[in-house]
């Protein structure tokens, strides 16, 4: 289906969330550190969590545990897990703000008819309560978590992804994120990938593999334009 007038070669594009759309790692560092206090352990930097997110909290406290002397039993990791969303969630838009050029780069979108979706990995209920937060939620014409389709649909699952293009109406779909999940699932869904360099990747940022990496947002809607051709 082609629905947009416009020349535009994409009618949706799907957004990943941490690390794509917003600097969520300035409250989900200190979430984990918090978590990590209660099991005596020493601190992970800022700068070093980014590297540990992808594949939802969890996978991200089970890679903080690794980092800071190895994995706890079962139980108190479901405690520690529970710890550690709690205090996200009490302080999910404390620091967090949307990466420079994201509202200018989504209104052009807007205004060349193509629909928009979130597909995180993050659970729904958190991320649609920072897209609120943050004035956000309302651009978006479905907005999918990790746990929305339940469990084994998180991505590189295509699943949200096939979703979310149907709750857009369908048509020429391509995603934006910053991670080898974004890239996977977009692989998996059959789609082009666009990454973000400045974004929290789970792999060197050169091994991602996607279809077009950037810097800025300004640099989002030329790429999109030259990304089937490239
Ligand atoms: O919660 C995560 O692990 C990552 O979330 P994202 O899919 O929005 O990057
Ligand atoms: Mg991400």
């Amino acid at each position: 289906m082609t629905r947009n007038a416009t020349s535009f070669p994409f009618d949706i594009v799907l957004f990943d969330l941490d690390g794509t759309l917003v600097d969520s790692n300035r409250d989900l560092a200190p979430a984990v550190n918090h978590a990590l206090s209660l099991e005596d352990r020493p601190p992970v930097p800022e700068a070093e969590v980014r590297n540990l997110i992808g594949g939802g909290a969890f996978a991200m406290l089970e890679r903080a545990l690794q980092a800071t002397g190895g994995p706890v039993a079962q139980t108190r990791f479901a405690e520690l897990g529970a710890e550690l969303l709690a205090h996200y969630r009490a302080h999910i838009a404390d620091n967090t703000v949307p990466f420079e050029g994201v509202t200018a780069a989504l209104d052009r979108l807007a205004q060349l008819g193509c629909k928009l979706a979130v597909c995180t990995n993050k659970a729904e209920e958190p991320a649609r309560d920072l897209l609120a937060k943050l004035d956000l939620a309302g651009r978006f014409d479905a907005i999918y978590g990790g746990d929305t389709l339940g469990p084994g649909n998180a991505k590189p699952d295509p699943a949200m992804l096939y979703a979310a293009i149907a709750d857009c109406g369908g048509g020429r779909a391509a995603m934006v994120g910053d991670s080898t999940y974004d890239v996977r699932a977009a692989r998996n869904a059959n789609i082009p990938a666009i990454t973000f360099r400045y974004g929290y990747h789970d792999v060197p940022v050169e091994e991602l593999g996607g279809d077009a990496m950037i810097d800025h947002w300004n640099e989002l809607l030329p790429t999109l334009e030259g990304v089937l051709t490239s």
